[in-house]
């Protein structure tokens, strides 16, 4: 018998990958997104790339009898959640919004699951709750702690996945700590397209790219690394996408709770992801070096052991294969919109 997974932000930039991750392992998949942070024509794309129709629920993790719906209205066996605001700076400006959204969304989810009768769950965390180190990679058991709300939320996530798990042995859960996600499924079709200007670097360099924007503003070359340029552990969409359907399979096939970084575990700098992307689109993007951002760290990226032990979980992709999709996706993108 396939299971049944509620995608929660199924139809965002890492959940409409997990998406296809999903089905491709064999999973029944139901998306549940309010589409505040998605476009229109997500589910179509999935169509194509998996050759299925596609179950999409057009609603919000903030409304319990909605939520409470879709698992009236299909035998779900477990949650993927990604549902979530994501902007660290706005994060800053309306927290109690971000506090409405990703912790009592959770406490929605959670309550209706239990009542429910169903248990597993697959947390969509970040290497934001790691606490500021210059101890690198970050191993899971390193000191937690937050700089904005948004981390905050994320943190708190966990706290309440793990308190009520503990209430109830029938609980399983798998807490995913992303370190940065970069590029695009292979098809071309779906990828990341915010619609403001992009505050992370991959996103921002694609802009420039395909003439959106005009340079890249490189924050600092004097941090202590290698070139200068601040490091990152960028993490392949997809590869994250198939981190998501290990930690299911594991829980599924009875596993316990587990919380762990996915990340490559090698670092890279602006510079190389600047290198990295003019190979991709066959042209020197233009840049200038301004002032370091503030808050920004010289360096950050995780230690990816834990995953590869307990759920045989290995990033396989590069930073070229980041920038060769992503490229191939905000250029289709781009000469879509113009035609
Ligand atoms: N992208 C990153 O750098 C990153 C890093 C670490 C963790 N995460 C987490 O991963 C998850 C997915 O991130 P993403 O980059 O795909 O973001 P995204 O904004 O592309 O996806 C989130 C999806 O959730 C939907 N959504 C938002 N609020 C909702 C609500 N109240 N009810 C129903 N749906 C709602 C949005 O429409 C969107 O489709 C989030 O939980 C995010 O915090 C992201
Ligand atoms: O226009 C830009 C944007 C970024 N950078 C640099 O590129 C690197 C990566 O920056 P991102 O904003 O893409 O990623 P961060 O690692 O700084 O931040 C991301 O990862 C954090 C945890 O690691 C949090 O989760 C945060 O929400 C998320 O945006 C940094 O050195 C940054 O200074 C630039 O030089 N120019």
């Amino acid at each position: 018998m396939r299971k049944t997974i509620l995608l929660t932000g199924g139809a965002g930039y890492i959940g409409s990958h997990t998406y296809v991750a999903l089905v491709q392992a064999g999973y029944e998949v139901v998306i549940l997104d309010n589409f505040s942070n998605a476009r229109a024509d997500v589910p179509d794309r999935l169509e194509v790339i998996t050759g299925a129709p596609v179950t999409v629920h057009r609603a919000d993790v903030l409304d319990k009898q909605a939520v409470a719906a879709v698992f009236a209205a299909h035998k779900i066996d477990a949650v993927v959640h990604f549902a979530a605001r994501k902007a660290v700076g706005e994060s800053q400006t309306i927290p109690l919004e971000y506090i409405e959204t990703n912790c009592t969304g959770l406490v929605n989810l959670l309550m209706t699951m239990r009542d429910a009768g169903v248990f597993r769950i697959v947390f969509s965390s970040s290497a934001t709750v790691y606490a500021e180190t210059e101890d690198w990679p970050i191993p899971e058991e390193a000191e937690l702690g937050y700089a904005s709300t948004y981390a905050l939320t994320k943190l708190m996530g966990e706290q309440i996945i793990r308190q009520v798990a503990g209430s109830d042995a029938r609980w399983r859960h798998g807490i995913l700590r992303y370190f940065n996600p970069a590029g695009a499924h292979e098809s071309a079709l779906i990828g990341e397209d915010p619609r403001d200007i992009p505050n992370n670097l991959m996103p921002y360099i694609a802009k420039v790219a395909v003439g959106e924007l005009p340079t890249l503003n490189v924050f600092g070359d004097d941090y202590p690394t290698p070139d200068g340029t601040g490091v990152r552990d960028y993490i392949h969409v997809m590869d994250l996408a198939e981190g998501h359907v290990k930690s299911l399979d594991a829980l599924m096939a009875g596993a316990e709770s587990h919380i762990v970084n996915l990340g490559t575990g090698k670092g890279y700098s602006v510079l190389d992801m600047l290198a990295s992307y003019s190979k991709a689109c066959g042209r020197d993007l233009p840049y200038r070096v301004t002032e370091r951002r503030a808050g920004d760290l010289a360096c950050y990226f995780g230690d990816p052991a834990k995953a590869k032990a307990l759920l045989g979980f290995q990033a396989r992709r590069d930073l070229d294969d980041m920038c060769r999709s992503s490229w191939a996706w905000i250029s289709r993108r781009s000469n879509m919109r113009g035609a």
